[in-house]
């Protein structure tokens, strides 16, 4: 039996992670009760016990935890942006290149962010193919649900704090996401986030931009689609659809762990939109965490996944 304790098991995360793991007769979850969940020395007892750790909490509290931590045996798993692009931390992306056995003897794996997620999907194999220089400059658009914000955002949107149907942000073009997706796409140039929160509670659309004869010997649709039906050849939750289709909805993947990827666009104009859909809480978040506990705990990679 593998000992996992959640903290920040009350947060949005922290349920879904529950829910995946519910019922699993491998696994043993601790949690803390309502009045100990924040309290230090609590939390140390817990983290240090526990074979695995899945941190569900803000950047600072994350970090706080892996500091309590004060023995070589427990592994962690940290959902948060404290530490994906930090030393000593294997990015737990298992479908990139070469992360999954990394991933499978790592002490400390960071989750992707929701939105790097489908931008690593659909840019990481490109640039590694050379399809894609990696001095491009890039532009990511992107829609999350408001459950992407957590415990917060989710009040908002249902307390009546807003009534918006869609709400552009990030302006300031520093979103905390730009790092690992500039880093782990292997690119030269940060890319411009354009993020965007809808008035839906969950799902993600996350789509790159690109001008065809910008590139190296002009690549075709065709030809780009390739490259990722090869990246992801095999993969359970990362697939690749057809291009051809007329729209796509933030739901496409609501409520599952899948991520689908397409190359859609205009040859004879020159002009691609990729797009990749996905959950925020699904393969952005929960079933990506526990994704990265089956690899590291040596079980079915998507046991407990909704595929
Ligand atoms: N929501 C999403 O789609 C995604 C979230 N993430 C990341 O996952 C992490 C959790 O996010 P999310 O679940 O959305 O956030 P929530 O705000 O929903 O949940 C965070 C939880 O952490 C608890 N918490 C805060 N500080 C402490 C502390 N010092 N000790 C113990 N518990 C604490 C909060 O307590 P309280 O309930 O009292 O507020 C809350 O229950 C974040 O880093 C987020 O960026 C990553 C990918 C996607
Ligand atoms: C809609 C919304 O606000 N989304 C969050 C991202 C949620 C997420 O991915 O969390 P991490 O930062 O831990 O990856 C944001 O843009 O900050």
């Amino acid at each position: 039996m593998t000992s996992v304790f959640i903290d920040g098991a009350v947060g949005t995360t922290g349920l879904e992670i529950r829910e995946r793991l519910a019922g699993r007769d491998d696994i043993s979850i601790a949690l803390l009760a309502e009045g100990r969940r924040k309290d230090p020395a609590a939390r140390r007892e817990a983290l240090n016990d526990a074979d695995f750790v899945i941190l569900c909490l803000p950047d600072d509290a994350a970090r706080e935890a892996v500091a309590l931590i004060d023995n070589p045996r427990t592994r962690v798993i940290d959902a948060s942006s404290a530490h994906r692009v930090a030393a000593g931390w294997t990015y737990g992306f298992p479908e990139l290149p070469g992360q999954a056995e990394l991933v499978a003897t790592a002490m400390r794996v960071a989750n992707p962010g929701c939105y790097p997620t489908g931008f690593l999907a659909l840019v990481a194999p490109l640039v590694a193919a050379k399809l894609l220089p990696a001095d491009l400059p890039l532009s990511v658009n992107a829609t999350s649900g408001y459950s992407g914000g957590g415990k917060a955002m989710i009040a908002e949107f249902e307390a009546g704090g807003t009534t918006t149907a869609f709400r552009a942000y990030a302006l300031g073009l520093a979103h905390k996401h730009i790092a690992e997706m500039t880093q782990h796409a292997g690119l030269v140039h940060a890319p411009i986030f354009a993020p965007a929160v809808a008035n839906a509670y969950r799902g993600m659309v996350v789509e790159v931009p690109l001008h065809l004869h910008a590139l190296p010997g002009r690549p075709s649709l065709a030809a780009i689609e390739d490259v990722l039906r090869a990246a992801f050849d095999g993969s359970t939750l990362v697939s690749v659809a057809a291009g051809d289709i007329g729209a796509i909805d933030i739901e496409e993947n609501a409520g599952t762990d899948r991520l689908t990827l397409r190359v859609c666009g205009n040859d004879a104009v020159g002009h691609a939109r990729l797009v990749a859909t996905l959950d925020n809480l699904g393969k952005g978040a929960g079933g990506a965490a526990v994704q990265n506990l089956n690899i590291m705990a040596g079980v079915d990679p998507v046991a407990g996944l909704v595929f």
